[in-house]
């Protein structure tokens, strides 16, 4: 029986690299779930490989059918922009693994519906400091940084991922990401571990 790994983190403590890294691997095999989002799309995305792009109706289709894994909304200044996951097919874990980044409200979800053995959470974290100069270099290199938005989500993570929050998901295991291949391969090691 496969596992779905849940890889979380406060932002910029290296999820979306590490989720790029674990695809390349050779010693795991590991699927996506790809997610689904009603924020229009951008550019340089592509329908179905970031997310399934959709409206309103459809969210309210998939409700209605009970599909709906899990879902948050967030308020933007384009309005209520919705991400999720849906029961759609996607998920076969009598022949597979998948690997997806989740929030810790993702995770308590999609455990709830799929099985707390059946759901491995994957918690990276990087030493604050460290990990606000990794942010601020990388919102320097965006064409427009963001930094207030930047720093609002600094201050929302250390309240979603308190060590509360943390212990009461039941989330133990910690990966600190300094030297990312270590990492990496620390990572790739537990999901090895897991699956057998
Ligand atoms: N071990 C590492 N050492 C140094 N820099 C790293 C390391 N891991 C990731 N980074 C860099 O840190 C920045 C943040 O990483 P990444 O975008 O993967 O984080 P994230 O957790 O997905 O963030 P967010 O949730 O905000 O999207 C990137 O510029 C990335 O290249």
């Amino acid at each position: 029986m496969g596992k779905i790994f849940c890889l979380m983190g406060k932002s910029s403590s290296g999820k979306d690299t590490i989720y790029r890294e674990l695809f390349k691997r050779q010693d795991i095999s590991l699927k996506k779930i790809i997610p689904y989002t009603t924020r229009p799309i951008r550019e340089g995305e592509e329908e179905g490989r970031e997310y399934h792009f959709c409206n309103e109706d459809q969210v309210a289709q998939f409700q209605n059918a009970n599909k709906i894994v899990e879902l948050r909304a967030y308020d933007t200044v384009y309005g209520v922009w919705k991400y999720f996951t849906v029961d759609d097919g996607q998920v076969d874990l009598a022949d597979n693994s998948y690997l997806l980044i989740g929030t810790l409200e993702t995770y308590v979800k999609i455990r709830q519906y799929y099985g707390a053995a059946q759901v491995v959470p994957v918690y990276i974290e990087v030493e604050d400091g460290e990990r606000l100069l990794r942010a601020i270099a990388r919102e320097k290199e965006q064409k427009i940084p963001k930094y207030t938005e930047m720093c609002r989500r600094f201050l929302a993570d250390s309240e979603d991922f308190s060590e509360e929050k943390l212990k009461d998901a039941g989330v133990s295991v910690r990966f600190e990401n300094e030297k990312l291949e270590n990492t990496i391969d620390k990572v790739a090691a537990y999901i090895r571990q897991q699956v057998c």
